[in-house]
C-alpha cells in the first residue's frame, strides 16, 4: 500500500502536466477532461510538419493510418485489454451500434437486449433504433439497475450496461453480471464512458465480450475526441460488421468492389480516421504513462469520501444521491436539491465547475490526475457558502438552455 506522501508526489506530477486555468476547481472531467499541456504543440506539429509539409504522404510516412490501433492499444492498457483488441474510432454511440448489432447476430436465436433504466440515453436510443429495425421480434427490455441480475434469463441475447451511472455514480458489479450473463448464455456489452481512466477495469480477466467508451472524459482527449471499442479476441473474426466501410476492409487500397472484412479488430473501423483528434488523444494519453490504475482508484476513493464528509457536515439541505459505499460508486459524487440547477450556476460563477443533471442532480467528478484534496475542501467550503447565504437565489442563475 503506497503511503499518502508517495501518492501526493505522484499526483502533483500528473497535475503539473495539465494547463488548468487559474481560479478554477475543475470537477467536471467526467464530462470533458481538461487540456493536457502537451496537446497543443502535438496538434500544431501534426498540422504544420505533417499535413502542411508532407501532404498526402503523411498517411504512410507519419503513420496516420495506423494511429487508430496504436492509440487503441494505449487505452487497452488502462482497461485490461490486450494489444489488438481495442480500436479508436467514431463516437461511443456509433461504436455501441456496431457491437450491439454484432452481439445480436452472434446470439441470433434469442430476442432480448437487456439494459437498465438508468443507462445513458444514447445507449437506450441506439438499442431502440437497432432492435426496431432488425427482422424478428427483437426488443429492448429495461429494468431498474438493482434488478438486472434477476432479469437475466434464457431469452436474453445481450446484456448492455454502463458500468458507472452518469447521474448518480452507482457502479454495477461488472464481474458478477458478466459471469451471470455468460452462465445464462447471453453476451455482454459494457459502456466504460465513466470507467476508463477512473476505475480498475479488467476486460480480459472478466471475460467481457464487447466494450465501448469515450476519449474525452477521464482520458482527456478533448471535445469530440474519438471513442474506443473493444472486441474480445474470440469474437473478432466472427463478426460481420453492419457498418461495412472501406477502412474496415481487408485491403482498403485494393478498391475491391466487394466488401471483405479485415481480420481482427480492424474490421471495427468504418471510414477515414480523424487524424487531428487522434493525435490530440494520443498526446493526452502521455499523462497515463506508468500510472497504476489501482493508485488512481485509491486516490479517487479518498477524494470522494472527503467530499461527501465535508458536504454532509456543512450542507444539510443537500441529499447524497451516490452510493455511500465507495466500492459501489465510480469517481463522481452527486447530491440532490430541487434548486440544483441554480446552485450549480452559483458554484460555477465562483470557480467551482461541476454540472447539473435534470431533474435535481448536482454532479461532481473527481479525477485524481489533477484534483487535489485541498481542491475538494475548497469546493465543499464554497458550496457551503452558496447554501448558507442562499447565493443561488438569483434570477440569472435560473436561466436554462445551457449545454451542461
Ligand atoms: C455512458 C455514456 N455513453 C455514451 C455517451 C455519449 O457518447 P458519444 O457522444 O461519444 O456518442 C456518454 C456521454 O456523452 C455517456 O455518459
Ligand atoms: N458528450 C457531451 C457533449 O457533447 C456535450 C456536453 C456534455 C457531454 C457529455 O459527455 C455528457 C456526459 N456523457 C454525461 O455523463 O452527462
Amino acid at each position: 500500500m503506497p503511503t499518502p506522501t508517495d501518492d501526493d508526489a505522484l499526483f502533483a506530477g500528473t497535475r503539473a502536466m495539465f494547463a488548468l486555468p487559474d481560479g478554477v476547481i475543475y470537477l467536471d472531467g467526467n464530462s470533458l477532461g481538461p487540456l493536457p499541456s502537451n496537446v497543443a504543440a502535438r496538434v500544431a506539429r501534426t498540422v504544420q510538419a505533417e499535413w502542411g509539409a508532407m501532404l498526402i504522404r503523411a498517411w504512410n510516412d507519419a503513420g496516420w493510418m495506423d494511429l487508430s490501433g496504436k492509440v487503441g492499444d494505449r487505452i487497452g492498457r488502462l482497461i485490461g485489454a490486450a494489444a489488438g483488441t481495442v480500436m479508436v474510432a467514431d463516437t461511443t454511440s456509433i461504436n455501441l451500434f456496431k457491437v450491439l448489432d454484432a452481439a445480436i447476430h452472434l446470439n441470433s436465436e434469442r430476442s432480448v437486449v437487456l439494459s437498465d433504466t438508468g443507462n445513458f440515453p444514447t445507449d437506450l436510443y441506439i438499442a431502440q433504433g437497432l432492435t426496431a429495425r432488425l427482422p424478428g421480434r427483437r426488443m429492448l427490455r429495461t429494468v431498474a439497475p438493482e434488478d438486472v441480475m434477476a432479469a437475466i434469463d434464457d431469452t436474453v441475447a445481450v446484456v448492455m450496461l454502463t458500468e458507472v451511472d452518469y447521474r448518480t455514480g452507482r457502479r454495477h458489479d461488472m464481474r458478477a453480471i458478466t459471469g451471470a450473463a455468460h452462465d445464462a448464455g447471453a453476451l455482454v456489452i459494457w459502456d466504460l464512458a465513466h470507467s476508463a481512466g477512473a476505475l480498475e477495469v479488467d476486460l480480459a480477466g472478466t471475460g467481457v465480450d464487447f466494450a465501448v467508451g469515450c476519449g474525452y472524459k477521464y482520458l482527456n482527449g478533448g471535445p469530440g475526441a474519438p471513442a474506443f471499442v473493444y472486441v474480445a479476441p474470440r469474437h473478432q473474426d466472427g463478426i460481420a460488421p453492419l457498418l461495412s466501410g472501406w477502412i474496415g476492409h481487408a485491403a482498403p487500397f485494393a478498391f475491391d468492389p466487394d466488401y471483405r472484412p479485415a481480420p481482427g479488430i480492424d474490421r471495427m473501423r468504418v471510414g477515414t480516421p480523424p487524424v487531428l483528434s487522434l493525435e490530440a488523444l494520443d498526446a493526452a494519453l502521455d499523462v497515463w504513462d506508468g500510472i497504476d490504475l489501482a493508485r488512481v482508484r485509491a486516490r479517487s476513493i479518498l477524494l470522494t469520501e472527503l467530499f461527501i464528509a465535508e458536504v454532509e457536515a456543512a450542507c444539510p439541505a443537500l441529499t447524497l444521491a451516490s452510493p455511500r459505499d465507495a466500492q459501489a460508486r465510480g469517481s463522481q459524487v452527486s447530491f440532490r436539491h430541487e434548486e440544483g440547477f441554480a446552485i450549480m450556476q452559483a458554484l460555477v460563477a465562483r470557480g467551482v465547475i461541476g454540472d447539473f443533471r435534470a431533474p435535481d442532480v448536482l454532479r461532481f467528478g473527481f479525477a485524481p490526475l489533477y484534483v487535489r484534496p485541498e481542491d475538494v475542501k475548497s469546493a465543499a467550503a464554497i458550496l457551503a457558502e452558496v447554501m448558507d447565504g442562499r447565493l443561488w437565489d438569483r434570477s440569472e442563475y435560473r436561466l436554462r438552455g445551457r449545454v451542461t
